[in-house]
């Protein structure tokens, strides 16, 4: 699972907005049980329980009770089955649900075993708030706490044969109350150290394809694309471009103003770029002031004429360093993937039009030779 796109190279921060409770299933912490799982280990541990009690009820003459019991255990299984079939998640998520809240409700208002059966209950609460959203197990939770309730009161006494006396009803009320809300406190604990993970995981990830100074990609994520690209354009037949860039007299920068406003200058400049290009496009920072542009599916001529866009944006801007304007400007290599080449040649062509370009005098754009 990735938890951030890195398509682009620019304006990349991890989102710090919260991880809605309907999507925080889909992340898996290491060492969390699946859901899915869950549910099958419960189902099929509950399958041979009901069966069991199926037969001891009519053991002991209960010739109504066993085949609700055997008819909950073969819709408990046909649901795993169908899961393990299938694979429809919330499908088997929301058939569990219902069919453990039928159960628990049967065991309930029909006084099964003699009554006793009820206790079972006390398992509802915490497979629920597991196995939902908390939304759902707050409501599935209120809804029984007050169906039992309303099954201890006169009410349920003129609809059912309850076998429960004053004592056990209180006690019974009091406790599931009580382990009601302790579930619920347990599992806001559990998805708050979850959302906690899922928040850190992004900002290592993010953390590690970025560049702190400026937030593009970091070298080894335009490698990384890179060589995405370079297997599209393997499977395809599409090429793409690079502009390897870097900024002119930069040392002057830092030696006459200070290593402060070499860095506004890289920001500067990484922004300009950022600007300049397509959301397909990625841009990195190679180096201390190098850049690499990777623009997918374009021609030498029209990563020519972008490269020369970015050239004149960037040159255009300055920056103000104690009431002294300071320009930037940039030398551009351009090279365009050519037959069979490698990732390595087309950047070593690139380098040498950025020294062509160097060389000839800065602030200019050069293409690179063809592929020997
Ligand atoms: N402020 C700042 N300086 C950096 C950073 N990374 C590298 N540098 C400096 O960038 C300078 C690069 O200088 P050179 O490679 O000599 O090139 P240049 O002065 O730009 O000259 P040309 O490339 O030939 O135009 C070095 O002085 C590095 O110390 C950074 O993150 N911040």
């Amino acid at each position: 699972m990735t938890f951030v796109n890195y398509n682009k190279g620019q304006d990349m921060k991890p989102s710090t907005t919260r991880t809605p409770d309907s999507e925080l299933s889909q992340f898996r912490v290491k060492g969390e049980i699946p859901v899915p799982a869950l549910i099958n280990g419960l189902t099929a541990a509950a399958v041979p329980l009901l069966l069991f009690f199926s037969w001891r009820s009519m053991q002991q003459g209960d010739s109504v009770t066993a085949p609700f019991l055997i008819g909950f255990a073969v819709l408990l299984a046909i649901n795993s089955l169908s899961f393990l079939f299938v694979g429809h998640k919330t499908f088997h998520r929301r058939v569990f649900i219902t069919l453990i809240t039928a159960l628990f409700t049967y065991l309930a208002t029909q006084a099964v075993e003699d009554g006793s059966a009820i206790i079972w209950l006390f398992a509802y609460p915490p497979i629920i708030f597991y196995i939902s959203e908390a939304r759902v197990g707050i409501y599935a939770c209120l809804g029984g706490w007050l169906a039992v309730l309303v099954l201890f009161s006169p009410i349920g006494d003129a609809l059912f044969a309850s076998p429960y006396n004053a004592t056990f009803r209180l006690v019974m009320i009091i406790v599931l109350a009580f382990v009601m809300v302790t579930c619920y406190i347990l599992d806001q604990s559990r998805r708050r150290s979850k959302l906690g993970l899922i928040k850190l995981a992004k900002e290592f990830e993010y953390a590690a394809k970025h560049d702190a100074l400026t937030g593009l990609a970091n070298r080894r994520e335009g490698l990384e694309q890179l060589d995405n690209e370079y297997q599209r354009y393997l499977r395809s037949g599409r090429g793409f471009s690079v502009l390897l860039m870097d900024i002119d007299l930069f040392k002057s920068v830092n030696d006459t103003y200070g290593h402060q406003a070499g860095d506004e200058m890289i920001v500067l400049v990484a922004r300009t770029l950022a600007s300049q290009c397509r959301k397909v496009d990625t841009i990195a920072r190679w180096g201390g002031e190098e850049f690499l542009i990777l623009l997918p599916e374009t021609s030498l001529a029209d990563a020519y004429a972008s490269a020369e866009r970015i050239r004149q944006a960037v040159s255009s801007q300055t920056i103000t360093v104690d009431g002294k304007v300071i320009r930037a400007t940039i030398s551009i290599g351009v090279a365009t993937i050519q037959g069979s080449e490698s990732i390595d040649r087309l950047l070593q062509r690139s380098d040498e039009a950025l020294y062509q370009a160097k060389s000839e005098g800065r602030n200019r754009t050069c293409q690179a030779s063809v592929a020997a």
